[in-house]
């Protein structure tokens, strides 16, 4: 059998730090094989592979040392994932009483949480101050008056960020773009909003300020943008110190940094970002005389997007009489809604097997009843796939999982975890039994 070098290769800005092609055509990610994933746990199947997650926390850290990093758990959490993310050291941002449930039952340290939301029912405020989350990300005005009277006298006062929106265009997809002035997220730096905020917050014994919070989108490439967001926070920073007297000790730029989901494709890892976006910050500070705060980034998917590896298994090959070809996969829009969503672009390679040599560009549908259920619109796969081959997505590892549904009632897949030759679940497929327990009609 002939294989292309190329075709072989796995390019790693995609694939997890450990993944290697296997000679008889297979693909191992922390040493297992993803065939054995997927008969062992059947398909379709998300793989996270541990080593690349704590790499990747690593990486943050070390770029960033003076910095406090808090993964977003939005990306993709489970109790083994808290784990991971603790015992690295991080923080975590939680988004609703669901996440947090999530940390608290792996004991997170409470000190490490940040609560975040532009909607915080009062379930998730409460489940917030009665795990003594440290810090409560403010964003709306209702929510400082509605903390401040869940917060009783008799218990420490609970501090808080204000969530700013400063601005910033960070150029990328509009619905995942939260750093400018049209959108639900923070309050308006430019019109005044932010610094009222800081007013009402400051008013309220309960509530103790201790920083300013920004996010300006996600899946963010340019630098710029975050030099741009961190200048117009300190703006803010002076601001609040002229007008209080108050030093505020803390800056959250939130997160927001690129991957690659394609070979040709740029992200935005830390070292890039580092040197640059700390110099802005520190001169800006200087200029305007406050004293640098201590950061906070809040990586999602730089953390765990490239863990990820999706298996699917191939269930017919359909020519079109326009000439195209769709490979239908038991999987889809309910395990990964990013392609239906914001267009985004996906790789699918053939594993478990050589092909023989021959490729040709296909259309990997899901199995869902939407003729918008397209995994990959141009996948170059072999031209003798058939049905019951198994086919793996790279870069699966953020918003699959955790923005998966029950769609046509399809159970959402398994998560497991691989590390040094061995696989764990992390999450069992959800069943039958499952969907039919919540309908109690
Ligand atoms: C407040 C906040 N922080 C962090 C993140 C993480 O974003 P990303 O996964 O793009 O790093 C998000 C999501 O965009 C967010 O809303
Ligand atoms: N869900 C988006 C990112 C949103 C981040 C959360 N604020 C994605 O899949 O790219």
């Amino acid at each position: 059998m002939v294989l292309t070098r190329e075709r072989n290769t796995l390019d790693h800005a995609i694939w997890p730090a450990t993944a290697r092609a296997t000679p008889d055509g297979d693909v191992a990610v922390g040493g297992v094989r993803l065939s054995d994933i997927a008969e062992r746990y059947g398909s379709p199947v998300h793989v996270m592979d541990e080593l690349d997650v704590r790499q990747r926390c690593r990486e943050f850290r070390s770029a960033f040392p003076d910095a406090e990093i808090a993964y977003a758990g939005k990306a993709f959490l489970c109790r083994a994932m808290a784990r991971w993310i603790a015992e690295e050291g991080l923080a975590l941002d939680v988004c609703s009483a669901g996440e947090l449930a999530v940390a608290r039952s792996v004991r997170f340290p409470a000190e490490r949480i940040l609560m975040h939301g532009n909607g915080k029912t009062p379930e998730d405020l409460r489940a917030a101050l009665s795990y003594g989350v440290s810090r409560i990300v403010l964003d709306c005005a209702s929510e400082i008056t509605r903390l401040a009277a869940l917060v009783s006298a008799d218990r420490p006062a609970q501090r808080v960020l204000i969530r700013v929106a400063p601005g910033v265009d960070g150029h990328t997809h509009p619905a995942v773009a939260t750093g400018g002035e049209d959108q639900k997220f923070g309050f308006s730096l430019a019109s005044g909003v932010a610094a009222e905020a800081v007013r009402r917050v400051l008013a309220q014994p309960g509530l103790v300020l201790t920083g300013l919070h920004c996010h300006i989108g996600s899946q963010i490439t340019s630098v710029t943008a975050y030099q741009q967001a961190a200048r117009r926070m300190a703006d803010l920073l002076a601001a609040v110190q002229d007008e209080h007297g108050l030093v505020l000790p803390q800056l959250d730029l939130g997160g927001g940094f690129a991957v690659p989901y394609l070979r040709d494709q740029h992200g935005l890892d830390p070292l890039t970002l580092a040197e640059p976006l700390l110099t802005t910050l520190r001169s800006a500070c200087e200029v305007r005389r406050v004293p640098m705060p201590r950061v906070t980034l809040e990586p999602g998917r730089a953390i765990s997007a490239r863990a990820g590896v999706t298996l699917y298994r191939v269930l017919g090959i359909k020519h079109t009489a326009t000439g195209r070809v769709f490979v239908t996969v038991n999987g889809g829009m309910s395990d990964n809604p990013r392609p239906s969503l914001y267009g985004a672009r996906y790789s699918m390679r053939l594993v478990g097997r050589h092909a023989v040599p021959g490729h040709r560009s296909v259309t990997v549908a899901g199995r869902h009843c939407e003729a918008g259920d397209v995994l990959v619109e141009d996948a170059e796969l072999p031209a003798d796939l058939r049905p019951g081959d198994l086919l793996a997505s790279a870069s699966t590892g953020a918003y699959h999982h955790s923005m998966a549904s029950n769609y046509n009632l399809v159970p959402r897949p398994p998560v497991v975890g691989v590390r040094a030759g061995e696989s764990r679940l992390l999450i069992r497929r959800e069943t039958e039994t499952d969907l039919l327990l919540r309908d109690v009609g």
